[in-house]
């Protein structure tokens, strides 16, 4: 198990230095440092609300920060990190209209993708078969599947930032995500995911961010944040951002 604090040859694939951030009089994250290093996959835990979705809104560059320094793969967020990085966001809606398909057709135009790699995408979320079934008719679980499709698409993506990739779904499509996180780990690609499924996070992600009300407060591999399995994830959890306070 790689120890998170140890010293690496390779620089973190993302570096967050004392990052703030408010909406209004709304201090959304306050003081936020971490580093997602190479070839993990890092849950990024907290309650609704804590910060997940701004403070991955602030990695993509789709969100500004206050102050602090945000870089992936060494350098400010733009738009030509979309060549590294995939994004999965939840909430992203599709045209209801097209078909999966046509809709992978559309992202893979904007995101100057040939349409040769939508097949190996289809094929990677296991959607083959579904290609004329338009959004609307998809289940919870293919819609997710289709979010991860486009998330894929750029062949040469490194970094995969799934928001919520196993909401909604039953368990057979959460293991269907866990799985399909591990493959990608295991095919190289470094994956930052944000959950609320505690249980869920505690067979999939190596290391752990805990965000509680816009700061992190707990960085570290799962191993060691859970003595190595002897307590749940859940029972850690709550330790560390307590219990329901609103
Ligand atoms: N554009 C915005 N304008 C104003 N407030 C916002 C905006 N985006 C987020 N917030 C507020 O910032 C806080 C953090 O929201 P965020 O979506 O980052 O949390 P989260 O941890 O992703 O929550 P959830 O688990 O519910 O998705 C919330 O109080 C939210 O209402």
């Amino acid at each position: 198990m790689a120890d998170w604090h140890a010293p690496s040859a390779e620089p973190p694939v993302v570096q967050v230095a004392g990052v703030s951030k408010s909406f209004g009089e709304r201090r959304v994250l306050q003081d936020v440092s971490l580093q997602v290093p190479r070839g993990r996959v890092v849950g990024l835990l907290g309650r609704n609300g804590a910060g997940k979705t701004t403070l991955m809104k602030s990695l993509l560059g789709t969100s500004t920060v206050d102050s602090g320094t945000v870089e992936v793969f060494g350098a400010a967020p733009g738009p030509e990190l979309a060549h590294r990085v995939g994004v999965a966001m939840d909430g992203i809606g599709f045209y209801p209209a097209a078909t999966v398909h046509k809709e992978l057709t559309i992202w893979a135009r904007a995101l100057g993708v040939p349409a040769s790699r939508i097949a190996d995408v289809i094929d990677l979320v296991e959607l083959s078969g579904h290609e004329r079934q338009r959004c609307a008719r998809l289940s919870t679980g293919q819609k997710q599947r289709l979010r991860l499709a486009t998330a894929l698409l750029v062949p040469t993506v490194e970094l995969l930032m799934l928001d919520e990739p196993a909401n909604g779904l039953d368990p057979d499509g959460i293991r269907w995500v866990r799985r399909f996180i591990r493959e990608m780990a295991a095919s190289g690609k470094t994956v930052l995911v944000s959950s609320h499924q505690l249980g869920e996070m505690e067979n999939t992600v190596d290391d752990v961010l805990l965000l509680d009300r816009g700061r992190i407060v707990h960085s570290g591999s799962l191993h060691e944040f859970t003595a190595g399995g002897q307590f749940p994830l859940e029972e850690r959890f709550f330790e560390v951002v307590g219990g329901m306070t609103s």
